[in-house]
């Protein structure tokens, strides 16, 4: 099965090569285009541009940043859909709001061509070892169609009915993560200037109610203070914003989630945009007395 892959970023190398490895053949296109270079030297075609990729293939799968670059992706010259007709499919796994979806998902089905978000939950180690989780929502016969490259990516798909639905779950997943771990960035600190070990701490949480599997395996090395991106921040930081207009659509009050918010602003502001989301730790860190 020939199969299109636009944006090979830290989450589409990995899928991509996911899919490789596993004996579909993939066109791969990325705005830099040296980054198609190791996909190439695991026998992946390249294509010059996304609406050159959507020619070639029966679907293409898209892994890009943000909004402005999903919609960048499809709408600008030699995009997507100069590429898209009757019978081919374009599956956007990017996390992005239901309005920027849907934007793309009417532009897509105007032409012919139909439409599926399959945003992801997962980071960079479960991308490369097909651990995702996949949101899917749009249209279900494209859906039942990649099953079998999802079932490459992910451990478990989900469909979850019309367009946007999958942005929003998303949304939900990722404003609960980044308030949870600002709360933990306070609780190493808090632990650290009241004089217990973290270490400690990290040991204490594993065993009890609230134990899960980003505090075991960012824990340790936030205490190194090495934030080697898995999940970039500037992403995390995206993420809130959007859930953010979602909650002030639905008028759900979510004080947590935006004091979360304004932690990784301020870290951006500190220069740790393309660090790993955990570097939000920074932001409590920084404020050590001068001298006790
Ligand atoms: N990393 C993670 O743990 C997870 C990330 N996600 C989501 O997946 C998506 C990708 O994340 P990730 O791989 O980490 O991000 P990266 O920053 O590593 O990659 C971003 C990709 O988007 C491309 N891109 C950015 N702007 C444009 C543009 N204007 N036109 C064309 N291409 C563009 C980049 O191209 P170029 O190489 O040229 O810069 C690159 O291929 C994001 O929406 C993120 O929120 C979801 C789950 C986990
Ligand atoms: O979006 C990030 C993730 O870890 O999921």
């Amino acid at each position: 099965m020939e199969v299109g892959f636009l944006g090979l970023g830290i989450m589409g190398k990995a899928m991509s090569m996911n899919l490789l490895k596993h004996g579909f053949k993939v066109t791969v296109w990325n705005r830099t285009l040296s980054k198609c270079d190791e996909l190439v030297e695991h026998g992946a075609t390249v294509g010059e541009t996304p609406a050159a990729v959507v020619k070639k293939c029966k679907y293409t799968i898209a892994m890009l940043s943000d909004p402005a670059a999903a919609l960048a992706v499809v709408f600008e010259k030699d995009g997507v859909l100069d590429g898209i007709c009757s019978g081919k499919g374009y599956i956007d796994m990017s996390t992005v709001d239901d309005e920027t979806s849907t934007k793309i998902s009417e532009a897509i089905t105007t032409k012919g061509g139909s439409f599926l978000e399959a945003p992801v939950s997962g980071s960079k180690k479960p991308a490369e070892d097909g651990q995702l989780v996949i949101l899917a929502a749009g249209e279900k016969a494209l859906y039942e169609e990649a099953i079998p490259a999802f079932d490459i990516m992910g451990k478990k798909s989900f469909f979850l009915g019309p367009v946007g639905n999958g942005a929003k779950m998303k949304l939900v997943v990722n404003m609960v993560m980044g308030s949870m771990m600002n709360a933990f960035s306070e609780g190493l600190e808090l632990a650290d200037k009241s004089g217990l070990d973290p270490q400690t701490l990290l040991a204490v949480l594993d065993l009890g109610a609230i134990s899960n599997p980003m505090f075991r395996l960012k824990g340790p090395t936030m205490i190194q203070g090495n934030y080697s991106p898995a999940f970039p921040l500037k992403h995390q930081q995206k993420d809130m914003r959007l859930a953010l207009a979602l909650g002030d659509e639905n008028a759900v009050p979510m004080p947590v989630a935006a004091a979360a918010n304004e932690a990784f602003k301020k870290a951006r502001s500190m220069g740790l945009g393309d660090k790993d989301f955990s570097a939000v730790y920074e932001t409590v860190r920084q404020f050590k007395p001068s001298s006790s």
